[in-house]
């Protein structure tokens, strides 16, 4: 039998997110790294897979083709629908890629209409008369507005998404999805009529995604965060249970590699150095200047792993990065240190560490990749949004790990995800 949902992930975080509501809501789970070559082996053990691109921020015209390569892909593995995963942020800019992309997935599936919310209660982002909030506050008041490839400077979805569309944007508004799946799908055939293409919907609690997802049972597309993801199960008949996560026993030396530097995260750091464990900081000006600083990391490694968890850390509060990146270049900094712990990891491996948490979407996109990494079995739920997985390895071993989002995980992410492993999975 074929897969049931095939979904299109526009990065690697967020393809682990969306993968994580779908196994808690009992779907057992395959994430694919990149649309797999042609001829490439087939997942048959799987309700749904995810493919992770990293399309969130690249020409529009790359994300649509990444993204139909994808789509091709998905349906000839059966997929009977589809799901656009985008940021629970709605990151992009005015001319896309969430706009473009959906356009492209609507044509190439021959469907006329579908809705988009990037609404996951969980997190704190909610959509309420088709504004989107980042906890208390509207999302243009929140960090995103100075995001330096995504700022978002407004909240209201309808008009983002209209400026990145021909297709007229509609609401779907709290008073339709608070009652039920029926008021909703008549709400559909109303903004149908009057010729909207996309609608925004509305969701403020898990409960809307529930009554939501039932709505759009047999669309052929859906946009949305990760959130919806929570409410389609359902539509297939599986609920939630332990057996969708599981994942074979952990082994090997437990290692942290974190080039994320969002608040979330150096919060995580900080944590993480005041319980006195080992960590190995990454100084992006001293791999500028032609130092060895993967060999004095790999060299750390040797002495520490077998206290581990050991940390490695790009990490820094945002002053400082802007130090580095005034000094080398935003992009340039920023590939140096994906190249640099990317090498770290591959040492990593080398080493004997078999469990890895990795936190950023862009790091854990250089490192998975370093490590021939092409799929993973998602497993439990650490914190909303991240899941442990495992990985088959080129040499047969399996690697458990963890993929952060900059914003998501609590302060002892980086201990309690282990003690978790222990807990859940050994
Ligand atoms: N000390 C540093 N100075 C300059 N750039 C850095 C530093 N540390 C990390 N970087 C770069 O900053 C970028 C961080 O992006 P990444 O996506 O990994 O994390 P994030 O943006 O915090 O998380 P997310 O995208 O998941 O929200 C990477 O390109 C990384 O290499
Ligand atoms: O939706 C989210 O916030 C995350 O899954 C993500 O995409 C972060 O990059």
């Amino acid at each position: 039998m074929g897969i049931r949902l095939g979904c299109i992930a526009d990065d690697f975080t967020g393809a682990t997110d969306l993968a994580n509501n779908l196994v808690r809501a009992g779907m057992r789970v395959v994430q694919l790294i990149d649309v797999p070559p042609p001829g490439a082996e087939r997942p048959v053990d799987a309700d749904a897979v995810v493919i992770a691109l990293k399309s969130r921020t690249v020409p529009a015209a790359d994300a649509v083709d990444a993204s139909l390569r994808a789509l091709a892909w998905l349906r000839s593995a059966g997929a009977e629908q589809i799901y656009f995963k985008y940021c629970s942020t709605f990151d992009s800019t005015p001319a896309g890629n969430i706009g473009p992309v959906t356009e492209a997935l609507m044509d190439a599936l021959g469907t006329a209409f579908t809705i988009a919310t990037p609404a996951f209660p969980d997190n704190g982002r909610t959509v309420f008369k088709g504004h989107l909030f980042v906890g208390d506050v509207l999302l243009s008041e929140s960090g995103m507005r100075h995001h330096p490839l995504t700022p978002m400077t407004d909240s209201n979805l309808v008009s983002v998404l209209g400026a990145q569309t021909s297709r007229a944007v509609g609401l779907i508004d709290h008073t339709v999805v608070g009652r039920d799946a029926t008021a909703v799908r008549a709400r559909i055939d109303e903004l149908r009529e009057q010729g909207a293409g996309i609608a925004i919907v509305d969701a403020v609690s898990n409960d809307d995604l529930v009554r939501l997802g039932a709505a759009v049972q047999g669309m052929p597309l859906v946009t949305a965060g990760s959130g919806l993801a929570i409410g389609l199960p359902a539509n297939w008949g599986f609920t939630p249970s332990h057996v969708a996560a599981a994942l074979p026993p952990p082994g090997g030396h437990r290692a942290v590699i974190s080039g994320s530097v969002s608040a979330a995260t150096n919060q995580q750091v900080q944590e993480f150095l005041r319980t006195g464990r080992p960590a190995f900081s990454v100084d992006p000006l001293r791999v500028a200047a032609g130092a060895d600083v993967s060999g004095e990391a790999l060299a750390f490694a040797e002495s520490h792993l077998a206290d581990g968890p050991v940390l490695f850390y790009s990490t820094e509060a945002p002053e400082a990065v802007r130090t580095v990146q005034t000094r080398l270049g935003a992009a340039e900094a920023g590939e140096l240190v994906e190249r640099t712990l990317a090498r770290v990891a591959e040492g990593l491996l080398e080493r004997g560490v078999r469990q890895l948490v990795v936190a950023g979407g862009e790091t854990s996109g250089a490192v998975v990749r370093a490590l021939g990494v092409t799929g993973l079995r998602i497993g439990p739920q650490i914190d909303p949004g991240v899941p442990w997985c495992a990985a088959a390895l080129p040499g047969g071993d399996t690697l458990h790990i963890t993929l952060k989002s900059g914003n998501f995980g609590g302060p002892a992410f980086f201990t309690d995800s282990f003690a978790l492993l222990d807990r859940e999975v050994s």
